[in-house]
């Protein structure tokens, strides 16, 4: 057998920022080579972060990501670091390398090997993602070749992400080729639970190929997406080495004891078993295995539980926004309900509760716990807090322009949302949105009221759910959460009953089904996509699924307004659910 020391750096890139990004793999690289690794692999797209949408319809910027890579690559070896190979994720174009059947200069989703100042390498990713929150179609056209490389006598080989989720392609390529050892550069979204469909994934692959495979993730959030590394080695019967951890950046060094090679080297076709064909490059950097050493033991991190999991997501979600975005503070509506508590709560743990500012704004219907509650979470968690009552700025209102109804409760709303905007202009505070699913599906929000802001953290939170992270928070905490406070979270806004307090006496059951009900209707028709008829098999209540379903259906121009927030669950509304505003398509009942 042969030794590899394999260093995973499981970073968080930001988009666009190419010279950090760069700046960013140079301190990595050094941490590997002090550690004594033999290869270190970044993410996928790690020099422009992943994803970069319609940048790469850009000329400019994908020049800007071929001229970085290049330039990394020679200052690694200036830096002293260019006998250390590096495999790193960037976009290139077609038509540069040797390629077939690809229209020139199409963006690729590429990966590279840096060694000794030279770019050695260039790949694709083969198979591209156009589900779910991925439209790879539109942007990039699939790589065509897979290249192994030998270092230190073992052939190592290069897939990108996607590569791994699907049949064929350069996982049966690489297993025919005879490589050692596979990598894999990714930037794999989180959604709840999706850690376990992964390892399973890279065990199957690994044991498909017949060879270890190490998977590298992105951590960190971009918009509506979050990142949660977890980045996994295999072995080539797909026991798991080693693992990081969940949601934080780490430098994952393992050492493999893997298969030498003995093949030839040059450029072959092979039959990659999804009806194309892949060229296999061999080149060889170092072809005598290294001399015997001690290997260290393989960390594997300990998994979050259900709810450390989302909140952690939620918590990095906020973080990354704040600070990619050039914001310093947040400002958000604190009701003394369980929305913006837990909104709170998560910027709190996310930026510091010193960071966080909160507006208590009662009106002449607020209840009295309205206030105290608040008041209390200020109290236990330290946010800055100020009180602007708006009765008398709904009255001018209301002496001016007559209104009834719906139409005068949502005055306070939308006075409750033109103050925070006021205040964010004058301070430059990012304003937060507290709406959860359950209301996003219904429209049980207020337009340019309480759904005004610029992010809106439990946004793919479902009201349930929204409960049981409060819960779970109360008794819980985290190595990265900022609030030193135990029981953040006062118990009544947790056990009271939800009301928006438009008129007097109003609670959210007067116009919505109990949410447990609700929540479970909505996840049979919006994450699992049931018609109405599946709904009633299911066994939900006719007459319920008739009226949700309608709900749902004429939101939908309000979810379209509505601010980003992180994605948590499998299905969520952004990029996951794309639906025609303007629409008759009615599921019939009948
Ligand atoms: N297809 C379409 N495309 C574009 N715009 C469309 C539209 N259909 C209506 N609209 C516009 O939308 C307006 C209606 O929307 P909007 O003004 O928001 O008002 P609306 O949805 O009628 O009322 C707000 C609802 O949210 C509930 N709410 C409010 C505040 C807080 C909470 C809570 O608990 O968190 C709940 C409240 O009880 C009520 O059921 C129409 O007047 C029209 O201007
Ligand atoms: N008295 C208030 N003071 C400050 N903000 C308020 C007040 N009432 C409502 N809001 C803001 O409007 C949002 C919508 O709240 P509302 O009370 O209408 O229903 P909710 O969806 O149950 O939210 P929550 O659980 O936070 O109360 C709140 O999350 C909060 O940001
Ligand atoms: N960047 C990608 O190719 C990601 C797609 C993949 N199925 C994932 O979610 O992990």
């Amino acid at each position: 057998m042969a030794q590899l020391r394999i260093a995973l750096a499981q970073t968080n890139p930001t988009v666009g920022d190419l010279a950090a990004n760069a700046d960013r793999l140079i301190v990595w690289t050094r941490d590997a080579a002090e550690r004594g690794a033999h290869l270190v692999v970044f993410t996928e797209m790690f020099l422009t972060g992943y994803p970069v949408e319609d940048l790469v319809l850009r000329t400019s910027f994908v020049d800007a990501s071929i001229r970085t890579l290049e330039e990394v690559a020679r200052r690694l070896d200036r830096e002293g670091l260019g006998e250390l190979p590096v495999v790193v994720g960037y976009v290139d174009r077609a038509g540069l390398a040797p390629r077939t059947g690809q229209p020139k200069g199409a963006p690729l989703d590429a990966a590279a090997l840096l060694f000794k100042g030279e770019v050695v390498t260039r790949t694709a990713k083969h198979h591209l993602p156009n589900y779910g929150v991925f439209d790879e179609y539109r942007y990039f056209v699939r790589g065509d070749r897979l290249p192994v490389f030998r270092l230190h006598g073992v052939d190592v080989a290069i897939a990108v992400c996607e590569d791994l989720w699907q049949d064929g392609g350069p996982v049966s390529v690489a297993g025919q080729a005879g490589a050692g050892l596979l990598v894999v550069p990714n930037a794999s979204p989180y959604e709840k639970e999706k850690d376990d469909v992964r390892l399973e994934l890279c065990a199957r692959r690994a044991r498909e190929a017949g060879c270890a495979l190490v998977y590298v993730n992105q951590v960190g959030g971009q918009d509506e997406l979050v990142f949660d590394g977890d980045s996994i080695v295999v072995d080539g019967s797909g026991e798991l080495l080693a693992r990081a951890g969940q949601f934080r950046e780490e430098l994952l060094v393992v050492d493999l004891d893997l298969s030498p090679s003995q093949a030839e080297t040059g450029t072959f076709p092979y039959d990659a078993g999804d009806g194309t064909t892949i060229t296999v490059e061999r080149l060889v950097l170092s072809a005598d295995p290294v001399a015997s050493y001690p290997p260290a033991p393989a960390p594997i991190a300990e998994r979050l539980d259900p709810h450390a999991e989302v909140y952690s997501a939620l918590v990095l979600a906020v973080r990354d926004y704040v600070a990619k975005n050039g914001f310093e503070s947040v400002i958000l509506a604190l009701s003394g309900g369980i929305d913006s508590a837990l909104t709170a709560t998560i910027a709190a743990d996310a930026i510091g509760p010193s960071r966080v500012h909160v507006v208590l704004m009662p009106s002449r219907y607020s209840s009295d716990h309205s206030l105290t509650d608040a008041q209390e979470l200020v109290r236990r968690q330290g946010v800055r807090s100020a009180i602007v009552p708006i009765a008398e700025i709904v009255n001018a209102y209301e002496k001016e322009i007559d209104l009834s109804g719906l139409a005068a409760e949502n005055i306070q709303a939308r006075v409750r949302g033109m103050i925070l905007m006021g205040l964010s202009n004058e301070h430059g505070h990012l304003v937060l949105t507290t709406g959860n699913k359950s209301e996003l599906a219904t429209g049980y929000s207020t337009l340019y009221g309480d759904s005004a802001g610029g992010f809106a953290p439990i946004k793919d939170v479902p009201k349930t759910m929204v409960w049981e992270l409060s819960r779970w928070r109360n008794t819980h905490s985290g190595p990265s959460f900022l609030i030193e406070a135990e029981r953040p979270i006062p118990e009544n806004s947790i056990t009271k009953e939800p009301s928006a307090e438009l008129r007097p006496g109003q609670r959210d059951t007067d116009s919505l089904p109990p949410y447990e009900v609700l929540d479970r209707l909505l996840d049979d028709y919006v994450e699992k996509d049931m018609g109405s008829q599946e709904l009633i098999a299911a066994g939900h209540d006719p007459e319920l699924v008739t009226r949700v379903i309608r709900l749902v259906d004429v939101a939908e121009y309000k979810r379209r307004q509505y601010p980003p927030g992180p994605k948590i669950t499998p299905k969520n509304f952004g990029r996951d659910r794309r639906l025609p505003i303007t629409n008759r398509w009615r599921e019939s009942t009948g």
